[in-house]
């Protein structure tokens, strides 16, 4: 990667409601433009059903527009197949989700160690590398626990330690706070403008909450935002 660049282009995203239907459409995207800077912290907001999942689902190439281009640090990923795909995200990508889906047999370090199962490194870097993610996010004396015996706020910690052990350049965030309470979530978002302030993570974080957008430093709001294609000029509400 040159550079974590996002550009989204000229994006169209449908739909099919049902596979024997062509009038079943859902158009959730028509000729949409986005770009975020490497280093920005981007809160992604507006009404439920938006498109702001599926916007996060195309910049870490789980799904593909139906038209468009995505660009990520220069390279386009749309036209990747699913192995290429599967090797890129494992590269580039680090994802945390509203509910952590960390694996209830494995250790915390376990499961930090899991995607580095896709690397070269041996069973000792692994273990390093997984201690250190763990250490970042101050979670290094509950390696040996196990899911169900960490409270939320742990237990997405140990997410996003898994999130960064490869040292990806992109973090995409979906909901990351949306279970827990304020105080935790806070200690959450602080641990993600941590991320981007001294590790330079980029960062796009799908969220509800008003509070969560305070710590980025961009909000796009869907609802209101409009793309000069001409100017390339973007304006976006601020709260
Ligand atoms: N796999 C799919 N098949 C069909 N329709 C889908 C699929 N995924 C999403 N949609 C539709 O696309 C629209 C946008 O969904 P998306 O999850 O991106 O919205 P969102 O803004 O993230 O919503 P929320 O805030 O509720 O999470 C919705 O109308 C949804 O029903």
């Amino acid at each position: 990667m040159m550079n974590n660049n996002i550009e989204l282009k000229a994006i169209n995203k449908t739909y099919q409601k049902s596979k024997n239907s062509t009038d079943n459409q859902v158009v959730v995207h028509d000729n949409f433009n986005l770009k975020i800077n490497s280093g920005e912290f981007v809160a992604l907001m507006g009404p439920s059903g938006m498109g702001k999942s599926t916007l996060l689902h195309l910049i870490g190439g789980l799904d593909k527009p139906t038209s468009g281009q995505v660009i990520i640090g220069g390279e386009q990923i749309n036209n990747l197949n699913e192995s290429q795909l599967t090797r890129w995200r494992a590269d580039n990508i680090g994802f945390v989700f509203q509910s952590h889906h960390l694996l209830p047999v494995l250790t915390a370090q376990a499961n930090v160690e899991l995607p580095l199962a896709l690397t070269h490194l041996n069973k000792s870097q692994r273990k390093h590398h997984a201690a250190t993610a763990l250490s970042l996010v101050s979670m290094a004396d509950r390696a040996k626990h196990f899911p169900k015996e960490l409270s939320g706020g742990q237990e997405q910690r140990v997410a996003i330690a898994r999130a960064i052990v490869s040292d990806p350049k992109i973090l995409l965030c979906d909901e990351p706070t949306g279970n827990l309470d304020r105080k935790t979530a806070d200690e959450i978002l602080s641990l993600l403008a941590k991320l981007n302030k001294e590790y330079g993570k980029t960062i796009v974080m799908v969220t509800h909450d008003l509070k969560a957008a305070e710590y980025a430093s961009k909000v796009i709001n869907l609802e209101t935002y409009t793309y000069d294609l001409k100017a390339h000029n973007v304006q976006e509400a601020r709260l």
